[in-house]
């Protein structure tokens, strides 16, 4: 199957369901679920069956009109108290990704918006907004890629962290965008790409998704950042963001900030990128960036068929964590490139949303 006909997910009204591909299942099988109830959605979002900052809003908005379209309810009113049922649980299936929350907050100024209408009318206003937000989130993509391809040149050596790519949203990437797009008009890539523990996002997708694109690609531990970029072989790293606060702080797959400090040390450029929905103005900083942390068995015994770790253990297995916007060289977004200090850019790109 060719990497960009996989669809992370969509909504299919005729069978009542919101379908995704099970990423948990990658790179083995590629296997589709078809999800018909907000608890399925709820679970499938924290389990990361579909994960990545815009994907999740996009599932989660396909998800809400999905279910949205079976209420048989007789007025704007009782019809408002189901959606906001919907989407506050949905909401609280993961806590850092921003788009989770703004993908909703969307569906919900589009319902009160239509206020005086009938309740038909509001179901094809949820599916009308959720499509907006994918379409949109596809052509910020494409617009991420072309950005940041301009301060790439060919041949380069780079690296990444996690995924951001095909998977974590609605089409092609934030971090992997320029990659593909340098991939089809011959750049030659070589790109390192951390496994990312402990849920491989790097290992399971990344790696996945640019083998499956015919990119030079080689996967190393997380341990072997260093030694990678030490030897002169990265010239360029390119992650994603969860939450991007709005002096620049970013919130990102935990490990991030680490690989920011040693771009730092090695003098080697580190660009997040990302749509400026994934910027979040009503954050000043990244102490404000609430961090998911998950379940210890991810750590100590996840992918193994014994415990790695002693019984009783204390584990600490936060999800994300934040990279200072000083060690920042350029965030990248659909409406150009912002460099540090990156407040005033964050205020211009958000105010002509
Ligand atoms: C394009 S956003 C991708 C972003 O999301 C990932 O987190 P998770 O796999 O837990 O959803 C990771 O932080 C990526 O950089």
């Amino acid at each position: 199957m060719d990497l960009f006909t996989i669809v992370t997910a969509r909504a299919d009204y005729e069978q009542g369901a919101l379908v995704i591909i099970d990423q948990t299942q990658l790179p083995g099988r590629e296997v589709y679920l078809a999800l018909k109830t907000s608890e399925e959605i709820w679970e499938a979002i924290y389990l990361l069956k579909v994960r990545g900052a815009p994907a999740i809003g996009v599932a989660a908005a396909y998800g809400v009109a999905v279910c949205m379209q079976k209420v048989a309810a007789t007025g704007f009113d009782d019809f408002y108290r189901e959606f906001s049922r919907v989407k506050d649980y949905l909401a609280s299936s993961r806590p850092t990704a921003v788009n989770l929350f703004t993908a909703l907050e969307r569906l919900n100024r589009a319902l009160l918006k239509h206020q005086g209408v009938g309740v038909e009318i509001l179901k094809q206003v949820l599916r009308e907004e959720a499509e907006a937000i994918r379409k949109e989130d596809a052509e910020a993509c494409r617009k991420i890629g072309e950005h940041g391809l301009s301060l790439l040149k060919p041949g380069m050596g780079l690296l990444t962290h996690c995924n951001a790519g095909h998977l974590a949203v609605s089409e092609y990437g934030t971090a992997l965008a320029p990659i593909y797009l340098g991939q089809e008009q011959g750049f030659g890539f070589s790109v390192f790409v951390d496994e990312t523990r402990p849920l491989l996002q790097g290992a399971r997708l990344t790696a996945f998704e640019l083998q499956k694109a015919g990119v030079n690609v080689t996967l190393i531990c997380d341990n072997m950042a260093s030694s990678v970029m030490k030897q002169g072989w990265v010239q360029a790293v390119l992650v994603g963001c969860d939450r991007v606060a709005a002096n620049g702080d970013t919130a990102n797959k935990i490990g991030t900030s680490g690989v920011a400090v040693l771009a730092k040390y090695y003098g080697i450029p580190f660009y997040v990128l990302g749509p400026t929905s994934t910027i979040d103005m009503d954050c000043p900083t990244g102490k404000e960036i609430k961090i998911e942390e998950r379940d210890p068995a991810e750590v100590t015994e996840k992918w193994y068929d014994r415990r790695m770790a002693p019984e009783g253990i204390h584990v600490y297995n936060p999800a994300f964590d934040v990279t200072p916007a000083e060690l920042i060289t350029a965030i990248i977004t659909e409406k150009g490139i912002a460099y540090f200090p990156f407040n005033d850019t964050f205020r211009e790109w958000k105010k002509n949303k």
